[in-house]
């Protein structure tokens, strides 16, 4: 049976200043569809995503619903066709209820003689969270209670609770869980069976190809091809959206060389409300991955090694390179002036990690999960998020050096090639991935030795993704201690030395690399 044609958009174009995000796109999606989204992060999926769903207006172009002309100015407007987005970043407003969140704009229909009736709105917010089966949040509850993942889950009842037309979820597997993606997957299948229409945006090639009936691939802006199912091949996907051929495998190849005796980060019996009795020994040269499902507390580990989380009991501590004294920081300065070398002392010092500053003072780099709110300043320049952490490096007689701010910023946009208008734009007005990129290139580079990254390749692309596994790579053959908390099984296969698998906050299994470790295997100690 054809396929009818539910959205059509034609010659649509967005520009930002100078910047051409999507460029003369036409795209057809049908009812009983799921379409695929993928391109290099700054592509213009999101944008693409955006003008449909009213959140960014279109430069110029048109865009068809049923045959008729739909000009949305607003998120309300494309509500009122049934299209609803989950957004890639955080889409939830602090210090509301989770009701709250869940309607908000839409308070107007449960208004009674001038007042918002909350019982009525937390009962029918509770409704749309039953509706996909979640039974762990309450929508009487101040949003603040729940995690990135719970937040992401809440948006997701939100979209579904207005029976979308059209749903578009634009990069959120990655910021859920095993269990969270088989939940999203079932809900996109079963609107593609109920003749809804599904825009699927993703990085993980594999998981694209499972779900979509057809792929749309961009270009820097442009629309390059569109492929059905059966003309899926990973090989030619890849080589559509970077236009150059991506071969081999993208993560680490040795595994020989031992890591070193020497524990930089050691987490000895510590317990918070989330996590129970954890001993953990971070190696200089080590790799150390974390996995396990939403909740068992592989993020609230990566917490406390930064000091975000109070412990109820235990202890972590770094062991660092202690800071240079005054007299010493001049010395060096002077010897610098002079072009002589200075020996920087090498006396290690044990820190106690009570709170981030502790954390920052043992150089400790740290990648939140929830990217924007905890590891971005979006409303500051590139430049000034590269070099923040690397303030210490750059300072000459007290005074942040221009000359090697400059070239430690323009440094990293290199290397990983973060696609910026310059390096004073602003974070907020980047894609996600290249926030991500940025995230990753304020740790690297600088004093950190101790790296905690949570979700490190979150919404990265696959060119990227290489770049980052070789840099990682690199750190760990330097001596660095690097821990990668992630829901992403090959990822942590791929590059860990060792893996710890945690479960309602304790950790239930320690694998080596050596013992051939398979995704069956690491699942039994998750479940
Ligand atoms: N508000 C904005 N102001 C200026 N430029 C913007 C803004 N939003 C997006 N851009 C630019 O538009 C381009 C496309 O961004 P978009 O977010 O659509 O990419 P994407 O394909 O979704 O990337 P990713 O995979 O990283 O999420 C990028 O170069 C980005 O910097």
């Amino acid at each position: 049976m054809d396929k009818k044609l539910f959205i059509q958009t034609s010659k649509i174009t967005k520009k930002f200043g100078d910047v051409t995000a999507v460029n003369e796109v036409n795209m057809d999606i049908y009812l009983g569809e799921i379409r695929g989204l993928i391109g290099e992060n700054g592509s213009g999926k999101s944008t693409i995503s955006s003008m449909i769903s009213g959140i960014y207006t279109i430069t110029s172009g048109e865009i068809y619903i049923g045959g008729t002309r739909y000009k949305p100015s607003s998120p309300a407007d494309a509500h009122d066709m049934r299209i609803s987005m989950i957004v890639q970043e955080a889409g939830t407003i602090d210090h509301l209820t989770v009701a709250e969140n869940i309607f908000l704009g839409s308070e107007k229909g449960f208004s009674k003689m001038g007042f918002i009736d909350n019982e009525k709105m937390v009962n029918e917010a509770q409704k749309a969270l039953d509706k996909i089966g979640v039974s762990d949040i309450c929508a009487a509850d101040n949003i603040d209670m729940y995690n990135f993942e719970q937040r992401k889950i809440i948006e997701i009842a939100k979209a579904l609770y207005y029976d979308p037309q059209l749903f578009i979820v634009d990069e959120t597997t990655t910021a859920l869980s095993q269990d969270g993606r088989i939940k999203i997957y079932e809900i996109m299948n079963t609107l593609k069976n109920n003749g809804k229409a599904v825009l699927f945006i993703s990085h993980d090639l594999p998981e694209l190809m499972m779900v979509c009936d057809t792929l749309t691939v961009l270009r820097d802006g442009n629309l390059i091809a569109t492929m059905k199912k059966e003309e899926f091949d990973e090989d030619r996907i890849k080589q559509t959206m970077v236009g150059r051929e991506i071969k081999g495998n993208f993560y680490r190849n040795d595994f020989s060389t031992p890591c070193k005796e020497e524990v930089l980060l050691k987490i000895d019996d510590a317990s918070t409300d989330r996590l129970k009795n954890i001993n953990l020994n971070l190696h200089a040269g080590e790799i150390l991955g974390i996995g396990g499902l939403s909740g068992s507390g592989i993020h609230e580990l990566g917490r406390i090694c930064f000091g975000m989380d109070a412990l109820t009991k235990g202890l972590v501590t770094a062991r660092a390179t202690r800071k240079l004294t005054i007299g010493e920081k001049l010395r060096k300065n002077i010897s610098k002036v002079k072009k002589k070398t200075f020996e920087t002392p090498n006396e290690t010092k044990i820190y106690e990690i009570k709170s981030v500053n502790d954390a920052l003072e043992s150089r400790i780099g740290y990648i939140s999960k929830d990217r924007d709110r905890e590891t971005l300043i979006l409303e500051s320049s590139v430049a000034d998020n590269l070099t923040l952490s690397a303030l210490d490096q750059l300072q000459v007689f007290g005074f942040i050096s221009p000359i090697a701010e400059r070239k430690f910023a323009e440094g990293q946009i290199g290397t990983l090639n973060i696609k910026c208008s310059s390096k004073k734009q602003l974070v907020k007005e980047l894609s996600g991935g290249n926030k991500q990129k940025i995230s990753f290139g304020k740790w690297i580079g600088n004093d950190s030795k101790i790296l905690i990254f949570d979700s490190p390749t979150r919404g990265v692309d696959i060119g990227v993704k290489t770049t980052m596994y070789q840099l990682l790579y690199d750190l760990r053959q330097q001596g660095y201690a690097i821990m990668i908390i992630s829901e992403e099984l090959s990822e942590l296969i791929g590059m860990s030395d060792r893996i710890c698998i945690m479960k309602n906050g304790e950790i239930t299994k320690t694998f080596e690399h050596k013992d051939n470790i398979s995704d069956s295997k690491i699942i039994e100690f998750m479940i």
